[in-house]
């Protein structure tokens, strides 16, 4: 059994990002930028009035000076021409400063009486102009690795990037095993309950930028699993669900083996989680989550998301802890890493009292967990404790 930094080493180390490819704007939000681009032009391309009012030369900035008005500077079409002292060009936001022009005085502080304008007594203290290049200049760079927020496709169609080169989405394959699993909407056989695990996962792959795809649930036998790996040629990412631990019917390991997988690792020092495999098998890697629900799907908060992560170029780590106040006394803890579902409230982060890893309705109300390493000791209402933000 290995500890969980080894493990998540490991795993990561079976895959490298994936190619890149180019995305028009519209379809690159949430994608992984794969190298820095550089802005095509500057922006603003020209010194512009950041309000509506009057442009005019520096020294007439003076209150109770009259001016004469000679054209008018809109946005999408500036004044041709320079503005001498005694004039003014009537100016709107976003439209260029004509040449000759300091500032900009607001609407509101001026007069205008026909062709004269008479500027007020109190004068704002800035220009009201937004320099040429305030905000970027031809050849400025968006830095790489990064995954596109709105605010970067905003910025990329300001460099005037019509599409942009990220890294492909990984293409995750599904597989959850059990003669007792049937689709949610079936009806279950008397022994048997409904398939949830792979739900979570896809929504968790996709959430994370991946394409997840859920295949036939495979049967415990070793030519049911064969078909089902079978149909997930082509995937990058090959991720199991149960028959993973120790069991007459437990048959992952070993039909996985067959078909080649050279595995990294079988079980790590967790709880929830410890019959977890991962190799690769062909060109895929391939993770065998257990089958617990709340197993499964800690496993793959801890493992599964990075693996993602890396794929998509962004660099290895692992999901970033906080700390928080214990709501309660906790007991000391056993020898593997414990992950309990917790609830953070007004008087600290407080465990479910129930931690049993088949209970998906405590891992739906929880949104942390509590990270515990092995062998910690009794810990006190009050003490700071590490979690996962779920
Ligand atoms: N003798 C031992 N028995 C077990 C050990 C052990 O060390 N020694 N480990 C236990 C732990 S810990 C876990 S976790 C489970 C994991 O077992 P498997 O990965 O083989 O999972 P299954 O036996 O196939 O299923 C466990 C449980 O989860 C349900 N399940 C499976 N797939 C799904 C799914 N897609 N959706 C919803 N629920 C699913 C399944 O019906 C079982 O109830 O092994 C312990 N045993
Ligand atoms: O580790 Mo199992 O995942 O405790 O239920």
């Amino acid at each position: 059994m290995i500890s969980v930094e080894a493990a998540l080493a490991r795993v990561c180390a079976l895959v490298a990002p994936l190619p890149v490819e180019e995305v028009p704007l519209a379809q690159a939000a949430g994608r992984v930028l794969a190298r820095p681009v550089a802005a095509r032009l500057t922006q603003p391309p020209f010194d512009t009035s950041a309000m509506d009012g009057y442009a005019i030369a520096e020294p007439d900035a003076r209150p109770g000076a009259t001016l004469d008005v000679i054209g008018t500077s809109r946005a999408g079409e500036g004044f041709v021409g320079a503005l001498a002292p005694g004039q003014a060009v009537r100016i709107f936001t976003g439209a260029p400063v004509p040449q000759g022009a300091a500032r900009v005085v607001i609407q509101e502080d001026v007069t205008r009486t026909g062709d004269r304008i008479t500027l007020g007594d109190r004068l704002d203290r800035g220009t009201n102009i937004r320099p040429a290049g305030a905000d970027f200049a031809a050849g400025d760079a968006l830095s790489a690795p990064r995954r596109l927020r709105p605010a970067d496709l905003a910025l990329a169609a300001a460099m005037n990037l019509p599409a942009l080169p990220v890294h492909r989405r990984p293409d995750v394959a599904i597989i959850a095993t059990g003669d007792e699993l049937v689709m949610p909407g079936e009806v279950p056989g008397p022994d048997q309950i409904v398939a949830s695990n792979g739900f979570g996962l896809k929504a968790m792959v996709e959430a994370e930028g991946g394409i997840g795809r859920l295949l036939p649930i495979a049967r415990d036998t070793e030519a049911s699993l064969k078909t089902v790996f079978g149909l997930a040629e082509g995937a990058d990412l090959i991720v199991t669900i149960g028959g993973a631990s120790v069991g007459d019917h437990d048959l992952v390991g070993k039909v996985a083996a067959d078909l080649g997988m050279e595995q990294a690792f079988y079980k790590v020092a967790m709880r929830p989680g410890k019959p977890l495999m991962a190799g690769r098998m062909g060109k895929a890697a391939m993770i065998g989550l257990p089958g617990n629900p709340v197993s499964a799907l800690v496993c793959a908060t801890l493992f599964l998301l990075p693996v993602l992560r890396v794929m998509q170029g962004l660099p290895t780590a692992p999901a970033p802890r906080r700390t928080a106040r214990l709501a309660c006394d906790l007991d000391a803890n056993g020898p593997r890493e414990h992950y309990m579902r917790a609830r953070i409230t007004a008087d600290g982060i407080a465990p479910f009292d129930r931690q049993d890893s088949a209970l998906l309705t405590i891992l739906s109300e929880a949104d942390a967990l509590i990270v515990r390493p092995p062998g910690d000791g009794p810990r006190r209402a009050g003490e700071a404790v590490e979690y996962l933000p779920l």
